[in-house]
C-alpha cells in the first residue's frame, strides 16, 4: 500500500492483525524467539508511534499545501520535500509492500494412479536450510520398507510436524527409495537444499503417551560423534565433553538417547550412547582406560600433610610403605550420573573440599593461601600420628597423637580415608576429623586423592583437580618461583627438576584418566596467583549459587 493513500488507523490495524495471526504460526518459526519478537515488534509502542509520526508528518504537509503560504509554512515544506524524508518515505511504502511470509513452491500434482494399499500415502513438503533434516532412517528388517527410526526433538522434521518414527519412505524429491539402503539415502538427504519432497506411507506407531524429558545427566565422558562408526547418522549426533550436564529427552532406544546440552541456545536434540551402549564399551575398554595400573606415587602421591607426606622416595631414596583406606575398591562405569540443581540452604553444610592433583602441583599452596585468605571460613581436619609428640606441638591442632596398637585398631575398624607408615610411624586422615569440622559450619578442605567413602549426601564432596600447565609453562613458572622466593628465606621452595615436572604430567594424565569422571572443576596452576582466584572464586559459587549434585545427594 502506497504511503499516501494510507488512512487513520489502517496501518494500526494493520500491525494488530499481523500479530494476532502469528500467535497461529508459531510451529513453523525457527524458534519461538523469532515469533515473540514479531509479535513484540508489531504490537509494540515504537513501531506505532512511528506510524503515527509518518502519517502526521503526511497530513501535514497535504494541509500546508491548502493554507496561505507563510514564511514558516514554505520552510517546512521545503524540509519535508528534502531527500532524505522523501527516502525515508519511500522506504517505509516499499517495505510495507514487501511479502515476509515464506513464497513455498506449490505442491506436485497427484499422482494420477495411486495403488490400492497406498491409500494412505502423504506427500510432504520440507523447506530445508542447511540444517540436517534430524531424523534418521533404517531398512526395516521384516518388510525391507525404509522407515523413519526416529525423529530427533526441535529438529527440521520434528518441528514440521509431518514426518514421525515409523513412516514409510517410498521417494526423496521423486527419485525411489525402495531399491536403496540407508547408507545411500542419508547423503541424498543430507546434500538436499531448498524444497525437498518426500513420499512417505504414514507409519503405524503410537506416539509414547509420556515422555520424562526432566532427566539431566552429567556426562562423565567426552564424546565426539564424528569419530563414532557405530552412531546411525554422524550429523545427528551431539558432541558432548566430561562434566558437560545434558537433558535426556528420549530413552525409548535402547541403544540411542536423544539429548540436548544444557545451556545451549539449539533446541534440537541430537543422538548420544546409551547408558547400556556405552557401559559395554567401557567394559570392552576397561583394562586400558579404567584400570590401567597407576604407580604407587600416582595412587597414594597427593596425600597427606606435607610433614608426614608418602612421597615416592623418602630421604634415603627408598620407597615408603603406603596402604589405602577401605572405601578406594569401588569404581563406577564412568557414562552418565543422574543430577539435580542444588542450593545450599543458609542452615545447611557447607561442601567439603576435596582437593587433589599429582605431587608437587600446588594442592598445599592453594590450600594455605584459602586458609589465610579466611580463617573463619576454611579450615583443615586434623591428622593421627602414632610418632612422639614435639614439644611444641598441642594434641588435637597439628595432629592426634595416638599409640601404635590404637592406630591398628582403627585401620582395622576402616576408620581411616587413607593412611600410611613412614620411618616407623603411621599418619592417617579419618572421616571423623573431616565430620568435626564440617559440623563447625566451616568449609574442610581436604587433600587426598578422590575417595568413593566421602561421595555421600552428608559430605557433598567437591573434587577439585589441580592440573599442571605444559611442561614449558611449568619450567618457565617454577623456575620464577623459585627466584621470587629465594628474596624471602622463611618461605621454603621446592626446587624441582625436569624429571620431576615430567612426573607430574605423567601423573596428572594418569589421575584424570582413573578419576576424571569425579573431578568437578579442573584448575590449571601455571600462575599462582590466577588458580588461586579461579579456585576462590568457584568455591563461592557452589556456596552461594545453584549447581548440579548427584540425584541421590538430595534424598537424604
Ligand atoms: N603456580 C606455581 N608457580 C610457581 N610455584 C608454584 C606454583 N604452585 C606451587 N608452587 C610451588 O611448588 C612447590 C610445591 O607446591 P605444593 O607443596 O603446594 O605441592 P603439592 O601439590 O602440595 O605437592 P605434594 O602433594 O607433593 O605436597 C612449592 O614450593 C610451591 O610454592
Amino acid at each position: 500500500m502506497k504511503a499516501l493513500s494510507f488512512k487513520s488507523g489502517a496501518p494500526l490495524l494493520k500491525c494488530r492483525l499481523l500479530a494476532s495471526l502469528l500467535y497461529g504460526l508459531e510451529s513453523h518459526m525457527d524458534t519461538s524467539e523469532d515469533s515473540t519478537f514479531l509479535q513484540d515488534m508489531l504490537m509494540g509502542n515504537t513501531l506505532h508511534l512511528l506510524i503515527k509520526v509518518r502519517l502526521f508528518i503526511l497530513a501535514l504537509a497535504e494541509e500546508l499545501r491548502c493554507v496561505v503560504a507563510s514564511p514558516e509554512t514554505t520552510e517546512l515544506l521545503y524540509l519535508l520535500s528534502k531527500p532524505h524524508v522523501q527516502a525515508l518515505l519511500s522506504v517505509h511504502d516499499m517495505v510495507s509492500q514487501k511479502e515476509f511470509d515464506p513464497r513455498l513452491p506449490p505442491l506436485p500434482p497427484l499422482p494420477d494412479y495411486i495403488e490400492k494399499e497406498e491409500d494412505s500415502i502423504k506427500i510432504v513438503r520440507l523447506v530445508k536450510n542447511q540444517e540436517p533434516l534430524g531424523a534418521t532412517i533404517k531398512r526395516d528388517e521384516s518388510t525391507g520398507a525404509i522407515v523413519v527410526a526416529r525423529v530427533m526433538r526441535g529438529g527440521a522434521a520434528d518441528r514440521s510436524g509431518l514426518i514421525h518414527e515409523g513412516d514409510k519412505l517410498k521417494e526423496v524429491n521423486g527419485v525411489p527409495m525402495e531399491d536403496k539402503n540407508p547408507e545411500e539415502i542419508i547423503p541424498i538427504l543430507a546434500k538436499s537444499k531448498g524444497a525437498v519432497t518426500f513420499k512417505v506411507i504414514p507409519g503405524t506407531k503410537e506416539e509414547p503417551e509420556t515422555i520424562d524429558n526432566k532427566i539431566f545427566v552429567r556426562a562423565l565422558f567426552d564424546y565426539n560423534p564424528q569419530e563414532d562408526p557405530a552412531i546411525p547418522c554422524k550429523d545427528a549426533g551431539l558432541e558432548f565433553w566430561r562434566g558437560d550436564v545434558l537433558q535426556i529427552v528420549n530413552q525409548e532406544d535402547d541403544t540411542w538417547w536423544q539429548a540436548r546440552r544444557h545451556g545451549d541456545a539449539n533446541l534440537r536434540a541430537g543422538l548420544i550412547p546409551s547408558r547400556q551402549l556405552q557401559e559395554r564399551r567401557v567394559t570392552l575398554q576397561r583394562p586400558a582406560v579404567l584400570f590401567h595400573p597407576l604407580r604407587e606415587s600416582i595412587i597414594f602421591g597427593a596425600g597427606l600433610r606435607k610433614s608426614f607426606r608418602l612421597s615416592r622416595k623418602d630421604s634415603t631414596g627408598q620407597h615408603v610403605r603406603q596402604k589405602m583406606g577401605k572405601g578406594h575398591a569401588g569404581i563406577h562405569l564412568p557414562i552418565y550420573q543422574e543430577v539435580l540443581p542444588y542450593k545450599r540452604k543458609p542452615d545447611e553444610p557447607y561442601r567439603l573440599v576435596l582437593l587433589t592433583g599429582p605431587s608437587g602441583v600446588g594442592v598445599t599452596e592453594l590450600k594455605r593461601r584459602l586458609l589465610l585468605s579466611d580463617p573463619e571460613h576454611f579450615s583443615v581436619s586434623v591428622p593421627y600420628t602414632t610418632r612422639q609428640q614435639k614439644r611444641h606441638e598441642r594434641e588435637g591442632v597439628e595432629y592426634h597423637f595416638v599409640f601404635k596398637h590404637t592406630f591398628e585398631k582403627e585401620i582395622l575398624n576402616h576408620k581411616f580415608l587413607e593412611y600410611g607408615e613412614y620411618k616407623g610411624n603411621y599418619y592417617g586422615m579419618s572421616l571423623d576429623s573431616v565430620r568435626r569440622v564440617v559440623a563447625e559450619s566451616k568449609v574442610c578442605l581436604l587433600h587426598v586423592k578422590p575417595h568413593v567413602t566421602l561421595y555421600t549426601s552428608e559430605l557433598k564432596p567437591y573434587v577439585v583437580f589441580v592440573k599442571p600447565p605444559s611442561i614449558e609453562s611449568l619450567r618457565l613458572s617454577r623456575r620464577k618461583a623459585k627466584v621470587l622466593s629465594s628474596q624471602n628465606e622463611q618461605t621454603p621452595t621446592k626446587i624441582f627438576t625436569e624429571e620431576d615436572f615430567q612426573d607430574m604430567i605423567t601423573s596428572a594424565q594418569a589421575m584424570e584418566n582413573k578419576y576424571g569422571h569425579l573431578f568437578e572443576k579442573v584448575i590449571i596452576n601455571d600462575d599462582l596467583a590466577m588458580a588461586f582466584t579461579e579456585l576462590r572464586d568457584e568455591l563461592t559459587k557452589i556456596e552461594t549459587e545453584t549447581h548440579w549434585i548427584p540425584n541421590t545427594w538430595a534424598h537424604v
